[in-house]
């Protein structure tokens, strides 16, 4: 508990985010935080861990755990996403069904729904993106799901403009279970800061490279030193499958590497809050997506 706290007083509880790819987790979660703490992409499957959120609402501490959107797991990397997902769900006080109203209820989200139904937690809906779609169309999609399975409560947002978002964040401060809070009060992201300059650089990635290879990159950080001047100097190793694509992170004389060194180094001087040396480092390395080193550096379970 954290210091001078009556425990009585405060609720402390989690809140899982289930939804298929790209319906928008990370950018609610950023926005109930009102920090970035879970890095957005226009790409689909983004998020790999669980990083959490922290969120205070006068007495309530929430703690979102940000899950790998759901899909038809092929590779074997993919099915411990999906599986970590779903464990993150089974542990929450609540579960958030997000949905994308544009997309409404296509075959992705159907088999989210069926597979929602075996979870025995408190369920809410919350329907993303209502800035691209009209009312009446909204009104149906609620009551079209509200039907296939009973949620407490329907919310309608928009995680981008931040319309709805402060509602839903009070109610689910008010769900919360009496308790202790379980971080300190300006603690918003329990993820260690070196595996967040890692999610960072790999933004980055997916903001350079394009098509298949941001999928078959993965980054580390090696190591994190506090220097005498109160800067750090930080390591990072990304891993792709071919030498192919090394070339393709490289760049012409080193560019591109260059360039996204830069920008994230930008990034984790920004939530490191001091000045940062970035040392950015390619590797090829076959079968990372094989290698059990590499999941638990992702924080996910291998599957066999
Ligand atoms: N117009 C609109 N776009 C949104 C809204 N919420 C999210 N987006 C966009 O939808 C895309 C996907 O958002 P993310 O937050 O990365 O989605 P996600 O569900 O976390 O995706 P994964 O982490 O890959 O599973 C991004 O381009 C967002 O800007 C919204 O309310 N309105």
């Amino acid at each position: 508990m954290v210091e001078g706290q009556e425990a009585a007083a405060t609720r402390c509880g989690f809140v899982a985010l289930i939804g298929a790819p790209n319906a928008g987790k990370s950018t609610l979660i950023n926005s109930l935080v009102g920090s970035k703490v879970s890095i957005v992409s226009h790409k689909v499957q983004t998020t790999r861990t669980q990083v959490r959120g922290i969120a205070i609402d006068g007495d309530a501490q929430i703690v979102f755990v940000d899950t790998p959107g759901i899909f038809s797991p092929k590779r074997r990397l993919d099915r411990a996403m999906v599986t970590s997902a779903w464990g993150g769900a089974g542990d929450a006080d609540i579960v958030g069904l997000l949905i994308d109203s544009r997309r409404g209820l296509d075959e992705e989200a159907e088999a989210i729904v069926r597979k929602l139904a075996d979870v025995r937690r408190a369920r809410i809906l919350i329907l993303n993106k209502i800035d691209l779609i009209e009312r009446g169309k909204l009104l149906a999609l609620a009551s079209d799901l509200n039907a296939r399975l009973p949620f407490e409560s329907t919310f309608m947002i928009s995680a981008l403009t931040g319309d709805g978002v402060t509602d839903l964040r009070r109610d689910l401060a008010a769900r919360m279970p009496p308790g202790p809070w379980l971080y300190p009060e300006d603690q918003i992201s329990d993820a260690p800061l070196r595996m967040l300059a890692a999610e960072i650089t790999r933004e980055k990635i997916y903001e350079r490279l394009h098509e298949e290879l941001p999928y078959r990159s993965t980054v580390e950080t090696d190591s994190w030193q506090q220097r005498p001047d109160g800067s750090v100097r930080i390591e990072q190793t990304i891993f792709v499958e071919r030498d192919s694509q090394r070339k393709i992170v490289l760049g012409k004389d080193g560019q591109t590497i260059k360039a996204i060194g830069q920008s994230a180094r930008r990034e984790i001087a920004e939530i490191a809050e001091t000045r940062v040396h970035l040392f950015l480092f390619v590797k090829v390395r076959g079968n990372w997506s094989d290698d059990p080193a590499r999941y638990r550096e992702m924080g996910l379970d291998f599957p066999g």
